[in-house]
Protein backbone atom coordinates (compact mmCIF):
# COMPACT_ATOMS: atom_id res chain seq x y z
CA UNK A 1 0.00 0.00 0.00
CA UNK A 2 0.77 3.65 -0.61
CA UNK A 3 3.04 5.36 2.52
CA UNK A 4 0.60 8.27 3.61
CA UNK A 5 3.70 10.46 4.15
CA UNK A 6 5.71 9.89 1.14
CA UNK A 7 3.31 8.60 -1.95
CA UNK A 8 6.14 7.48 -3.34
CA UNK A 9 7.42 4.71 -1.12
CA UNK A 10 5.16 2.02 -0.36
CA UNK A 11 4.82 0.19 3.15
CA UNK A 12 4.59 -3.56 3.87
CA UNK A 13 2.10 -4.86 6.31
CA UNK A 14 1.66 -8.08 8.19
CA UNK A 15 -1.59 -9.35 6.37
CA UNK A 16 -1.74 -13.40 7.36
CA UNK A 17 0.95 -16.82 6.66
CA UNK A 18 2.38 -16.71 3.48
CA UNK A 19 3.88 -20.16 1.71
CA UNK A 20 6.61 -20.09 -0.57
CA UNK A 21 5.79 -21.72 -3.52
CA UNK A 22 8.69 -21.34 -5.81
CA UNK A 23 11.83 -19.91 -5.60
CA UNK A 24 14.38 -18.82 -8.57
CA UNK A 25 17.39 -16.38 -9.12
CA UNK A 26 17.78 -13.37 -11.65
CA UNK A 27 20.33 -11.82 -13.04
CA UNK A 28 20.76 -8.10 -11.38
CA UNK A 29 19.74 -5.08 -13.41
CA UNK A 30 22.94 -3.43 -12.96
CA UNK A 31 25.09 -6.59 -13.06
CA UNK A 32 27.24 -8.25 -9.91
CA UNK A 33 25.25 -11.38 -7.97
CA UNK A 34 21.86 -12.75 -8.73
CA UNK A 35 18.50 -11.78 -6.85
CA UNK A 36 16.40 -13.84 -5.49
CA UNK A 37 12.80 -14.18 -5.96
CA UNK A 38 10.58 -15.93 -4.25
CA UNK A 39 6.25 -16.75 -5.28
CA UNK A 40 4.66 -16.55 -1.89
CA UNK A 41 0.79 -17.78 -1.98
CA UNK A 42 -1.25 -16.84 1.23
CA UNK A 43 -2.71 -19.54 2.99
CA UNK A 44 -6.18 -20.41 2.78
CA UNK A 45 -8.78 -20.41 5.94
CA UNK A 46 -7.73 -16.70 7.22
CA UNK A 47 -9.54 -13.74 7.45
CA UNK A 48 -9.62 -11.57 4.26
CA UNK A 49 -6.35 -9.58 3.44
CA UNK A 50 -5.67 -6.54 5.24
CA UNK A 51 -8.40 -7.61 7.69
CA UNK A 52 -5.79 -8.47 10.42
CA UNK A 53 -3.34 -5.36 9.71
CA UNK A 54 -6.83 -2.96 9.95
CA UNK A 55 -8.12 -4.60 13.03
CA UNK A 56 -4.43 -4.06 14.57
CA UNK A 57 -4.76 -0.44 13.83
CA UNK A 58 -8.40 0.10 14.88
CA UNK A 59 -7.40 -2.28 18.40
CA UNK A 60 -4.25 0.87 18.51
CA UNK A 61 -6.29 3.46 17.96
CA UNK A 62 -8.69 2.47 20.69
CA UNK A 63 -11.52 1.83 18.71
CA UNK A 64 -12.94 -2.18 20.02
CA UNK A 65 -13.06 -4.43 16.91
CA UNK A 66 -14.13 -7.54 16.88
CA UNK A 67 -11.89 -10.43 18.50
CA UNK A 68 -9.72 -13.18 16.50
CA UNK A 69 -10.81 -16.71 16.72
CA UNK A 70 -7.17 -17.61 17.66
CA UNK A 71 -6.90 -20.84 18.46
CA UNK A 72 -3.79 -23.26 19.08
CA UNK A 73 -4.22 -27.12 20.19
CA UNK A 74 -1.81 -28.77 22.46
CA UNK A 75 -2.08 -32.56 22.34
CA UNK A 76 -1.93 -34.54 25.63
CA UNK A 77 0.92 -37.19 24.95
CA UNK A 78 2.14 -37.90 28.41
CA UNK A 79 -0.36 -38.23 31.75
CA UNK A 80 2.14 -39.13 34.29
CA UNK A 81 5.24 -37.00 36.13
CA UNK A 82 6.46 -34.92 38.88
CA UNK A 83 7.95 -31.94 36.58
CA UNK A 84 5.59 -28.89 35.13
CA UNK A 85 3.07 -30.76 36.36
CA UNK A 86 -0.52 -29.18 35.96
CA UNK A 87 -3.48 -30.65 37.22
CA UNK A 88 -7.47 -29.79 36.00
CA UNK A 89 -7.63 -29.06 39.85
CA UNK A 90 -5.52 -25.93 39.28
CA UNK A 91 -7.62 -25.12 35.80
CA UNK A 92 -11.22 -25.74 37.43
CA UNK A 93 -10.09 -23.31 40.23
CA UNK A 94 -8.81 -20.65 38.09
CA UNK A 95 -12.20 -20.68 35.25
CA UNK A 96 -14.23 -20.25 38.59
CA UNK A 97 -12.66 -16.75 39.67
CA UNK A 98 -11.97 -15.70 35.86
CA UNK A 99 -13.10 -17.03 33.12
CA UNK A 100 -15.51 -19.80 32.64
CA UNK A 101 -17.99 -20.61 35.59
CA UNK A 102 -19.95 -23.14 33.67
CA UNK A 103 -17.21 -25.15 33.20
CA UNK A 104 -17.75 -26.87 36.66
CA UNK A 105 -21.30 -26.55 36.38
CA UNK A 106 -20.91 -29.01 32.64
CA UNK A 107 -18.12 -31.56 33.71
CA UNK A 108 -18.52 -33.51 37.15
CA UNK A 109 -15.27 -34.93 37.17
CA UNK A 110 -16.70 -37.55 39.93
CA UNK A 111 -19.20 -38.47 37.27
CA UNK A 112 -18.19 -41.54 35.92
CA UNK A 113 -21.13 -41.90 34.12
CA UNK A 114 -20.09 -39.08 31.82
CA UNK A 115 -18.26 -39.85 28.80
CA UNK A 116 -17.25 -36.75 28.63
CA UNK A 117 -15.63 -36.14 31.64
CA UNK A 118 -12.47 -35.43 31.95
CA UNK A 119 -9.67 -37.86 34.23
CA UNK A 120 -9.73 -35.60 37.41
CA UNK A 121 -6.81 -34.94 38.64
CA UNK A 122 -5.87 -34.61 34.76
CA UNK A 123 -1.98 -34.82 34.87
CA UNK A 124 -0.15 -33.22 32.10
CA UNK A 125 3.86 -33.63 31.63
CA UNK A 126 5.62 -31.77 29.04
CA UNK A 127 8.86 -32.80 30.54
CA UNK A 128 9.49 -35.79 27.97
CA UNK A 129 7.18 -35.28 24.96
CA UNK A 130 5.16 -31.86 23.66
CA UNK A 131 4.43 -29.17 21.50
CA UNK A 132 5.57 -25.35 21.32
CA UNK A 133 3.31 -24.56 24.26
CA UNK A 134 4.96 -26.06 26.53
CA UNK A 135 7.66 -23.49 26.21
CA UNK A 136 4.49 -20.78 26.91
CA UNK A 137 5.60 -19.01 30.27
CA UNK A 138 3.00 -17.29 33.43
CA UNK A 139 2.45 -14.12 33.35
CA UNK A 140 -0.20 -12.47 35.47
CA UNK A 141 -1.73 -10.73 32.95
CA UNK A 142 -1.66 -13.17 30.02
CA UNK A 143 -3.35 -13.01 26.70
CA UNK A 144 -4.59 -16.72 26.52
CA UNK A 145 -5.81 -18.90 28.91
CA UNK A 146 -6.30 -22.58 28.13
CA UNK A 147 -9.17 -25.24 29.16
CA UNK A 148 -8.71 -29.48 28.56
CA UNK A 149 -11.80 -30.25 25.70
CA UNK A 150 -12.73 -33.11 24.21
CA UNK A 151 -12.16 -34.13 20.68
CA UNK A 152 -13.99 -36.62 18.28
CA UNK A 153 -12.49 -38.98 15.73
CA UNK A 154 -13.83 -42.42 14.72
CA UNK A 155 -15.92 -42.84 17.54
CA UNK A 156 -12.55 -42.13 19.62
CA UNK A 157 -12.77 -39.62 22.31
CA UNK A 158 -8.93 -37.38 22.70
CA UNK A 159 -8.19 -35.32 25.54
CA UNK A 160 -6.70 -31.68 24.37
CA UNK A 161 -5.51 -28.81 25.82
CA UNK A 162 -7.43 -25.39 23.72
CA UNK A 163 -5.75 -22.30 24.00
CA UNK A 164 -7.93 -19.44 23.15
CA UNK A 165 -7.04 -15.47 22.97
CA UNK A 166 -8.37 -13.28 25.76
CA UNK A 167 -8.11 -10.41 23.87
CA UNK A 168 -6.55 -9.09 20.53
CA UNK A 169 -2.81 -10.54 20.26
CA UNK A 170 -0.75 -8.71 17.17
CA UNK A 171 2.14 -10.66 15.95
CA UNK A 172 5.12 -11.44 17.29
CA UNK A 173 3.56 -11.11 20.72
CA UNK A 174 4.86 -13.56 23.64
CA UNK A 175 1.65 -15.72 24.51
CA UNK A 176 1.57 -16.57 28.32
CA UNK A 177 -1.17 -17.78 30.40
CA UNK A 178 -1.88 -18.29 34.16
CA UNK A 179 -0.64 -21.48 35.05
CA UNK A 180 -3.36 -21.40 38.14
CA UNK A 181 -3.09 -21.58 41.88
CA UNK A 182 -2.58 -24.95 43.29
CA UNK A 183 -5.69 -26.79 44.84
CA UNK A 184 -3.96 -26.78 47.89
CA UNK A 185 -3.03 -23.04 48.07
CA UNK A 186 -6.55 -22.48 47.36
CA UNK A 187 -8.01 -24.25 49.96
CA UNK A 188 -6.15 -23.13 52.43
CA UNK A 189 -6.96 -19.53 51.23
CA UNK A 190 -3.21 -18.40 51.13
CA UNK A 191 -1.87 -15.94 48.58
CA UNK A 192 1.62 -15.59 50.14
CA UNK A 193 4.47 -15.43 47.87
CA UNK A 194 6.16 -17.21 49.87
CA UNK A 195 4.02 -20.40 49.79
CA UNK A 196 5.63 -23.86 49.31
CA UNK A 197 6.58 -25.07 46.34
CA UNK A 198 5.85 -21.10 44.67
CA UNK A 199 8.02 -19.75 42.21
CA UNK A 200 9.38 -16.30 42.06
CA UNK A 201 7.62 -14.81 38.75
CA UNK A 202 9.31 -12.62 36.42
CA UNK A 203 5.97 -12.12 34.09
CA UNK A 204 6.67 -8.08 34.58
CA UNK A 205 3.38 -7.06 34.48
CA UNK A 206 2.37 -3.84 36.91
CA UNK A 207 -0.43 -6.53 37.86
CA UNK A 208 2.36 -9.49 39.29
CA UNK A 209 1.62 -10.87 42.35
CA UNK A 210 5.24 -11.80 42.39
CA UNK A 211 4.85 -15.76 42.67
CA UNK A 212 3.26 -18.64 40.52
CA UNK A 213 2.86 -22.25 40.74
C1 LIG B 1 6.52 -24.58 30.94
S1 LIG B 1 8.10 -23.87 31.25
C2 LIG B 1 8.08 -22.43 30.28
C3 LIG B 1 9.21 -22.36 29.30
C4 LIG B 1 10.54 -22.03 29.93
N1 LIG B 1 10.66 -20.58 30.21
C5 LIG B 1 11.66 -22.43 28.97
O1 LIG B 1 12.37 -21.57 28.45
O2 LIG B 1 11.78 -23.62 28.68
C6 LIG B 1 7.88 -23.34 32.89
C7 LIG B 1 9.10 -22.79 33.55
O3 LIG B 1 9.48 -21.54 32.95
C8 LIG B 1 9.85 -20.61 33.96
N2 LIG B 1 8.86 -19.53 33.98
C9 LIG B 1 7.71 -19.49 33.29
N3 LIG B 1 7.05 -18.35 33.52
C10 LIG B 1 7.78 -17.64 34.41
C11 LIG B 1 7.62 -16.39 35.05
N4 LIG B 1 6.56 -15.60 34.85
N5 LIG B 1 8.58 -15.98 35.91
C12 LIG B 1 9.68 -16.73 36.13
N6 LIG B 1 9.90 -17.94 35.55
C13 LIG B 1 8.96 -18.40 34.70
C14 LIG B 1 9.85 -21.37 35.27
O4 LIG B 1 11.15 -21.88 35.49
C15 LIG B 1 8.86 -22.48 34.99
O5 LIG B 1 9.08 -23.60 35.81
Amino acid sequence: MRDGVNPNNKIYVYDGLYKIQDSWIEKAKGGGGGVFKYKLVRMAGQSSAFAVWKSIQKWKSGTPSRTFPMEMRVFLYHLEGDEYVFDTTRIYGQFKWNYEPRLLDEVDPNDSTNDYAMPYPLIIRAKNIGNVARFMNHSCSPNVFWQPVVYEENNQSYFHVAFFALRHIPPMTELTYDYGIAQSDHAEGSSSAETKGRKKCLCGSSRCCGSFG
